[in-house]
């Protein structure tokens, strides 16, 4: 029979129970906030579950329920309390509250496909430091970039790159420096100046493929979606350059019933947002959800499988080099060949082509800058097929190098590639980073602040890459284009692309008049580009474009 001193004892050990539980929380969040937050969840839930089942049996699940609430309250209290306290390493950077306290905020910001546009309003608003995550900063300077970045001692990749199941670690995901340096000497001989005046030929044939599919796909009022077709054309010709002359289907002419471009960025949207909380990457990995690298690895495997069956191709593709053919080393072995190739495809596939997507808009509503690259090439290229058209003449145009220029500054919106600040910390600029902190440079931000760009940092002006810019007082810093990255890990496609940006500005303008569709509305176009390392166009660009009569 409950009486009034029973009561009064259940209700003391009641309220001791919450206490012990809150105070369980406070103790694993000391132990452990330094150091790893989800493993301080799972000890605490372990600890909490090792109380729960020490008490009596008569402890209904309501009141269960409770001491768990008052545990976890805590814990999220503390961690809350703490990473906004004065006593929080990175307390003297400024942020926007919500980025401050949790990382999800960021996932949030990536999920939406606007991080680079608020990490770009955050530094205008807190300066060129900003504190994007309980333990993230932004960075906006070049002299800090370059030492994030750039040389044998620029910082190591965080934790973002990791992906749990190894049998999909290629060289972007090799965190270990030395790994990835010699995988990476693996992939370096494909990138050479010999291998791209050798698939010079190739290039050439695939653009004019790509004309021929714009020929295909025009309507009768001349108007195609270019955005598809410029995805198609791109990954086919890396397609082609990562297995060599094989019997794949053109995507230029079937289309992409495999729908291998969206796969490939349903890929990279997963991987860049939950790489800002890799702790739930790792728990949805083995959840039984469909997972978009399977599927760029299902098509690897088969298209691996192809190319050794037909043999080495002349000239060589990227698989040569890392089965190890050319005998300088030896091959990868099928499961590692799997991991590069997919990389490999999204790598190269997707980039160029929303470069030149993006870079076509800017170009065609800029109707001046047009003109006068429209009359350069047309000095230099009174034939539009001639053989003139060489790597050589195209890197002499000046007019023609500031437009890809200016196209690779306004058409790369990425957010930042996070690398982490070694042990002991370092001194920045001269402020105290605390090791472990996750820090990187805003890439977006880089290519279009005042600091570097000025005037008008926000609109296309090739003229500001010729000499004597945009008048006296001018700034155009060309160090600060961050758009391909730098150092050990930056893009090894770099000198590719330049070369595929060329040439298929000069022979998509040589051929034809372009302009966006009747009643096209270029804004909308702008507003539903987002990024999520990969750009993607919720609104596809669609041109008119007339067959030019010279
Ligand atoms: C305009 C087109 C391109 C842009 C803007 C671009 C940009 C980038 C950036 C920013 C990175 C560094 C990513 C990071 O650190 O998180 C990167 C890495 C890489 N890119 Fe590109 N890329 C382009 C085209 C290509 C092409 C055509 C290829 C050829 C397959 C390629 C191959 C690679 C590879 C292999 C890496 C990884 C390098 C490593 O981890 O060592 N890229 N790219």
């Amino acid at each position: 029979m409950a009486t009034p001193v029973n009561e009064a004892h259940t209700a003391f050990l009641n309220g001791i129970n919450s206490w012990a539980f809150s105070l369980s929380a406070l103790t694993i969040w000391w132990l452990c906030h330094r150091r790893s937050w989800p493993m301080s969840v799972i000890f605490s839930y372990i600890l909490a579950t090792a109380a729960f089942a020490s008490k009596r049996a008569d402890l209904n699940m309501l009141r269960a329920a409770g001491y768990f609430f008052a545990h976890f309250l805590t814990l999220g209290l503390v961690v809350i309390v703490y990473r906004l306290s004065p006593f929080h390493p990175l307390a003297a950077f400024p942020g926007p509250l919500l980025f401050k306290v949790a990382d999800l905020r960021l996932f949030f910001s990536v999920l939406q496909g606007y991080r680079y546009l608020e990490i770009d309003a955050m530094h205008k608003q807190y300066g060129d430091v900003v504190r994007i995550g309980p333990n993230k900063l932004s960075w906006l300077s070049l002299g800090v970039q370059h030492q994030f970045y750039k040389g044998s001692k620029s910082l190591d990749k965080s934790l973002s790159y990791r992906v749990p199941d190894r049998s999909f670690i290629g060289l972007f995901f090799m965190e270990d420096r030395e790994e990835h340096a010699v995988r990476r000497s693996m992939w370096a001989p494909a990138f050479s100046q010999n291998m791209m005046d050798r698939y010079w030929p190739i290039l050439w044939r695939s653009v004019t493929e790509f004309m021929e599919c714009v020929e295909r796909r025009v309507d009768s009022r001349g108007i195609i979606d270019i955005t598809s077709a410029l995805q198609h054309w791109s990954f086919d010709f890396n397609i082609y350059f990562i297995f060599g002359n094989h019997s794949y289907d053109s995507m230029m002419v079937n289309g992409d019933p495999r729908k291998l471009v969206e796969t490939g960025q349903e890929a990279t949207v997963q991987f860049e947002a939950l790489g800002d909380v890799p702790w739930l990457l790792h728990i949805l990995w083995y959840l039984p959800l469909p997972n978009p690298m399977f599927v760029l690895n299902n098509f690897a495997l088969e298209m691996i499988r192809k190319r050794k069956s037909l043999g080495t191709p002349d000239p060589p593709d990227l698989c040569s080099y890392l089965l190890g053919e050319d005998g300088k080393h030896e091959g990868l072995n099928e499961q590692e060949l799997v991991a590069e190739t997919a990389f490999a495809i999204q790598a190269g596939g997707d980039t160029s082509a929303a470069v030149l997507n993006f870079g076509f808009y800017h170009l065609i509503t800029n109707p001046e800058a047009y003109k006068k690259l429209q009359a350069e090439l047309d000095e230099a290229f009174p034939d539009a097929d001639s053989d003139e058209i060489t790597p050589q003449k195209l890197a002499s145009l000046p007019y023609l190098n500031a437009v890809v220029k200016e196209q690779l500054r306004l058409s790369t919106p990425f957010g930042q590639m996070p690398r982490v600040i070694p042990g002991d910390g370092l001194v920045l600029e001269g402020r105290f980073v605390p090791g472990g902190t996750i820090v990187g440079s805003p890439t977006y931000a880089m290519n279009v602040t005042e600091k570097y760009w000025s005037p008008d940092p926000l609109k296309f002006r090739p003229e500001r890459w010729l000499p004597g810019g945009l008048g006296p007082g001018s700034i155009t810093d060309e160090n600060a284009l961050s758009s391909f990255q730098f150092g050990p890990f930056g893009c090894l496609g770099k000198a590719y692309a330049i070369r595929e940006l060329l040439l298929m500005n000069v022979r998509f303008l040589l051929a034809y008049d372009v302009a966006l569709a009747p009643g096209y509305d270029g804004e909308e176009f702008v507003r539903k580009v987002v990024n999520m390392k990969t750009t993607i166009f919720r609104k596809k660009l669609l041109l008119q474009v007339r067959k030019r009569r010279r």
